[in-house]
């Protein structure tokens, strides 16, 4: 049953609304987990149904760079009235709250509350904690998170930026010795913050102790000026936030109070001595925190695209396949469907993941705070691991929908590019995918070598004890098998790697560069098993009435995996040319279970208007009126004749036309 029926609504979308073959309110509730978090959804949309003042004055892609700074910032101001939406208590209704005020494009001041925040909470001592939280959530100090400096983002020990502590004032000294050490990035930190979570590294009775965070002030309270010795400003654009400005940043012996070092879990002492960290990994949680969030965030790009890509594909029509018999909608092509329906799988698959992230995430917190961080090194990897494979594949997502909309995919009207823009930013920051996975393939080098592996490892020594996969149809191919056969891909691409990095000659670095391909191929496979195990453990959990069709879409993301990557399954004989092509069949036949369903699918995503912005991808399937309204937004068509064209083409047509 599919509500979302209403009265003047296309009737090609009305008519796919009516073959749901499952109740969307319950999908709906099932995909966000549960009714609490759903109500608390819908609060926030009601809020900015009723407040105006918090949304875009015009569709952002007919803005100028000036003109989305100033949407945003006014947007921002605007939210300050509303305090009651922001309750650091509630982060899951705080980001959307958030995520709906500044949809894509424009998210000033997201470092504030994605990264200066999670920091300060994990990284200050309890007293500077009483100091700086209540300031940081005052609304009085805006921060940002400044790591990455011109010449260096991945390698951070080569940092410039140094904070020298000067024992007999008590201070740090902050100083940025070249043009390539300047602070490059940070969101906010060119015009809007007056503070800054500044990595810099420290260097202590003369040893250098490597990168560590410091709160610091960058402009004036009262006037909003760069204070003496800081030198900031905007990057320029950028692909896309460019209603943010990313900036720069350059110190001239600044001086900060020691205090300003964040000391939870290393210190420098008044005398300067330098206490350790009591584990050298602790300062990995907000990384942790800031990935486990963006997981889901990013799968949540997805689920726009195909929204967007299905609910147009079922009311577009092209192609007369029976001449007479009239033209069919796009989404009838099998072509079509296999083109969108793998990531309406994905969509949900990789949701799974990052919310299974968030559980997990929430468990090692309380551990850490305890003390305790023998955990840190698994959720790190995996982190870091779903971090790159999800932002990448969902990049891949979002420009195949784009392809599925045809022309009008490549029009702003359809969404898409904004949301492609936005997107593919995750692939680098939070950490360049491919050097998380050379992190991840390293952290299963000890995983393979330790006499014990534990939980997501476990399957390493595992002896193999089938040498052939047990499929023999996909109808019956069961949640147990499919795990061992992806354990079995897994556990091969991992050893292989290994015992290839083991026999490689040469020094160290120079063997691991020479097998870094395998190494970062085997850490994809470990993550996919990840996926694959805990989204089909999840829907064995899910209400009966909504297992039919979770389960067909579960099947649709491992069969494709399978079948994609059939050459590793096939290896030594592991499976057959019989067992892939009854895998493809797996396939077909998912596609036909879904297609009846498929908008209903989307729909149950429960996407609101606000945040999908696509004039093709609107609830009404009104896709073609709503496109010629969308020109109207196009100041080109204020006047009918354009001022370039009278400043620069009239006068030459006048002189060529007097020639005739
Ligand atoms: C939109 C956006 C917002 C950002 N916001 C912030 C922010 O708020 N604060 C902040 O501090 N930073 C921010 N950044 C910076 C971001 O974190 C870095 O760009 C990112 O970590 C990658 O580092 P890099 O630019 O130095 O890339 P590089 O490390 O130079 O990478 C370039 C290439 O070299 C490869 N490479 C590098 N090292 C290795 C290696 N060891 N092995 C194999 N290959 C390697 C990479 O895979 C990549 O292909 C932002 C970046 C973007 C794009």
């Amino acid at each position: 049953m599919n509500r979302y029926v209403q009265q003047g609504d296309n009737p090609d979308i009305t008519e796919e609304r009516l073959k749901a073959t499952f109740d969307v309110d319950r999908f709906t509730e099932f995909y966000h987990g549960g009714l609490k978090r759903l109500k608390s959804r819908r609060k926030v949309e009601r809020y900015l149904e009723e407040h105006a003042e918090l949304r875009d004055i015009r569709p952002t892609p007919f803005m100028s760079r000036d003109e989305l700074i100033d949407n945003s910032i006014r947007k921002l101001a605007g939210m300050a009235k509303f305090n009651e939406m922001i309750d650091l208590n509630d982060i899951e209704k705080t980001t959307y709250f958030l995520q709906m005020v500044h949809v894509r494009d424009s998210m000033p001041f997201s470092l504030h509350y994605l990264m200066f925040l999670p920091v300060l909470n994990s990284q200050a001592s309890p007293e500077q904690l009483a100091t700086w939280m209540p300031l940081a959530l005052s609304g009085t100090v805006i921060g940002t998170y400044a790591q990455t400096e011109m010449g260096h983002g991945t390698n951070l020990s080569k940092l410039e930026t140094t904070a020298t502590y000067d024992p007999n004032t008590q201070e740090f000294i902050l100083h940025t010795p070249t043009i390539s050490g300047a602070k490059w990035w940070p969101g906010s930190l060119g015009k809007f913050c007056n503070h800054a979570i500044i990595v810099a590294n420290l260097w202590t009775q003369g040893k250098c102790e490597g990168p560590h965070p410091f709160w610091v002030q960058i402009r004036d309270s009262e006037t909003h000026e760069a204070l003496k010795n800081v030198r900031l400003g905007d990057i320029g654009p950028k692909l896309s936030l460019n209603g943010s400005d990313n900036g720069y940043l350059i110190f001239d012996n600044f001086r900060i109070p020691r205090e300003n070092m964040l000391m939870r879990h290393s210190k420098v002492l008044p005398d300067g001595t330098y206490v350790k960290p009591p584990h050298s990994k602790l300062a990995y949680g907000g990384m942790v925190f800031v990935r486990s969030m963006m997981v889901r965030d990013i799968a949540n790009h997805l689920a726009n695209a195909v929204t967007i890509a299905t609910r147009y594909s079922a009311v577009r029509r092209q192609g007369e396949p029976v001449p007479g018999k009239g033209e069919v909608k796009i989404l009838d092509y099998q072509t079509q469907q296999y083109r969108i329906f793998p990531y309406i799988a994905k969509a949900i698959a990789f949701r799974i993941a990052g919310e299974e992230l968030q559980v997990i995430f929430r468990e090692v917190s309380k551990q850490l705070k305890k003390g305790e961080a023998s955990q840190l090194p698994d959720i790190h990897a995996l982190s870091s691991g779903l971090k790159a494979l999800v932002t990448f594949e969902v990049q891949q997502g979002i420009e195949q929908c784009r392809l599925a909309c045809g022309g009008h995919g490549y029009s702003h009207a359809s969404g898409i590019p904004e949301l492609s823009a936005f997107s593919c930013g995750s692939c680098t920051y939070e950490g360049d995918n491919l050097v998380l996975m050379l992190q991840v393939a390293k952290y299963l080098t000890k995983a393979v070598t330790s006499p014990v592996a534990s939980g997501i490892c476990a399957y390493l020594h595992k002896k193999s004890s089938a040498l052939q996969s047990a499929l023999s149809s996909h109808k019956t191919y069961s949640d147990l098998q499919i795990v061992q056969d992806f354990e079995h891909v897994t556990r091969r691409a991992v050893l292989q790697a290994m015992d290839k990095l083991k026999i490689a000659s040469g020094t160290m670095p120079d063997a691991w560069n020479r097998c870094s391909v395998e190494l970062s191929k085997a850490a994809r496979w470990h993550i996919r098993l990840y996926i694959v195990r805990i989204v089909l453990s999840k829907i064995s959990t899910a209400p009966e009435d909504l297992k039919p069709v979770l389960r067909t879409l579960a099947k649709l993301y491992i069969f494709d995996l399978q079948v994609s990557n059939k050459g590793h399954f096939m290896e030594e004989g592991y499976m057959s040319a019989q067992q892939i092509d009854e895998l493809k069949e797996g396939i077909w036949d998912a596609m036909s279970t879904i297609r009846p369903d498929a908008v209903s699918i989307v729909d149950a995503f429960a996407i609101h208007e606000i945040e999908l912005k696509s004039v093709l991808g609107r609830r009404d399937g009104n896709v073609y009126p709503g496109l010629m309204e969308w020109t109207k937004h196009s100041q080109l068509n204020e006047k009918d004749v354009p001022v370039a064209f009278d400043k620069y083409l009239a006068p030459i047509i006048k002189k060529l036309r007097s020639r005739l």
